[in-house]
């Protein structure tokens, strides 16, 4: 019997194994690949993978990567499931720990962004407030965070977590990435050099903590972590994934412990932005003067207001600032969207 029968059964793929096990829980098993390689299944969409002990790990790494915590953003869940693909035909081989998971099957199924919560608002803890008692979406977020910590546990080398998303709207930089506020820290330029190789020429600093999940990794973790939106939602089989080789082929690189490479024209210039306001639905007659359909990076001048209540508004400062993420149909208290500036002071960029 192969290595990939002994994974994924009769499924073709690790995507289609997880599809149709989304909404049943799958036993832990542990496979060897030929070279010595181990997969666990830790859970349905939740590989724990790891060289052989005797395989050298030049980039002296472990490193997680997700997909699809939002069921809808399918092009990096593919991008991950063809990486995985690959190592279990045995085409490189895998020289650092890794742990990869598709965040949200039973809305990869449904293709919705979520079915009950917004999983990626529950980790650091969240998962376990009483209004999200029972929620299918908050016991994942749980057992994901359980994952990562042993993973981490296990593996005591410097951990980075990309976590893969695609964007709702539009927007006028295809490729972003998102830096999870923990204080006192500065994003490594050899993360910046590995944006670029992935094609993301552009960098959001968070100014606060918050329950995602790069934020959960960054904080409780300790990893060097990050948002990274790619391109834009569709659904499975729709996604022109040659727009997404840049993520696949830096990813890949990583695994097999390659060493990276200077960035190259015309991916060589990294431009960061800070978020400056984040906009809550704070319930008491919420009104977005923000059109729900405007691409993400669009700029607003001095002045603009760009929400109120019945208590207060928020207008634009004494720069422009650009919206990231409108979307006014969410919960009281979740983000409605981000209003961000150019980073000023140390640099408005990196190259
Ligand atoms: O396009 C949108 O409105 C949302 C895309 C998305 O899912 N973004 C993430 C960003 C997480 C972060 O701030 O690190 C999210 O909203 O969860
Ligand atoms: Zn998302």
């Amino acid at each position: 019997m192969s290595a990939k029968h002994d994974l994924f059964g009769t499924h073709s793929d690790w995507l289609s194994q997880t599809l149709d096990n989304a909404n049943a829980s799958l036993p832990e098993t542990k496979t060897f690949l030929p070279d010595g390689t181990r997969i666990s299944r830790k859970a349905v969409g939740v590989l724990d993978i790891a060289p052989p002990a005797d395989r050298n790990n030049p980039n002296a790494e472990a490193i997680i990567v997700s997909a699809g915590v939002h069921g809808n953003e399918t092009a990096p869940i593919e991008v991950l499931n063809g990486l995985v693909s690959e190592l279990v035909e045995g085409e490189w081989e895998l020289a650092c720990p890794v742990l990869l998971i598709l965040g949200n099957p039973p809305a990869m199924v449904a293709g919705k962004r979520f079915l009950e919560v917004n999983l990626n608002r529950l980790f650091d803890g969240a998962h376990g407030r009483s209004e999200y008692q029972g929620l299918a979406e908050a016991a994942r977020a749980q057992e994901l965070e359980e994952a990562c910590r042993q993973f981490a546990m296990a593996n005591p080398q410097a951990l980075y977590h990309y976590d893969l998303h695609t964007a709702i709207r539009p927007s006028h930089r295809e490729r972003f990435a998102l830096y999870p506020y923990v204080e006192g820290r500065t994003v490594p330029s050899e993360q910046c050099e590995f944006l670029l190789e992935a094609e993301v020429e552009t960098l959001l600093l968070q100014h606060k903590a918050g329950t995602t999940f790069s934020s959960f990794s960054s904080s409780l973790l300790k990893a060097e972590s990050f948002t990274v939106e790619l391109g834009k939602v569709r659904p499975f089989g729709q996604n022109d994934l040659g727009r997404f080789s840049g993520i696949r082929d830096a990813l890949r690189r990583r695994f097999r412990g390659l060493p990276s490479s200077a960035p190259q024209p015309p991916f060589d210039h990294l431009t960061v932005f800070e978020v400056v306001h984040e906009i809550l639905n704070t319930g008491k007659n919420f009104r977005f003067h923000i059109p729900d359909d405007v691409a993400n990076f669009t700029d607003y001048p001095p002045g603009t207001v760009v929400w109120e209540d019945d208590e207060t508004s928020y207008r634009v400062g004494h720069s422009p600032e650009a919206i990231v993420f409108p979307n006014p149909e969410v919960p009281v208290g979740h983000r409605v969207g981000l209003l961000i500036r150019p980073k000023t002071g140390s640099g408005e960029s990196f190259s």
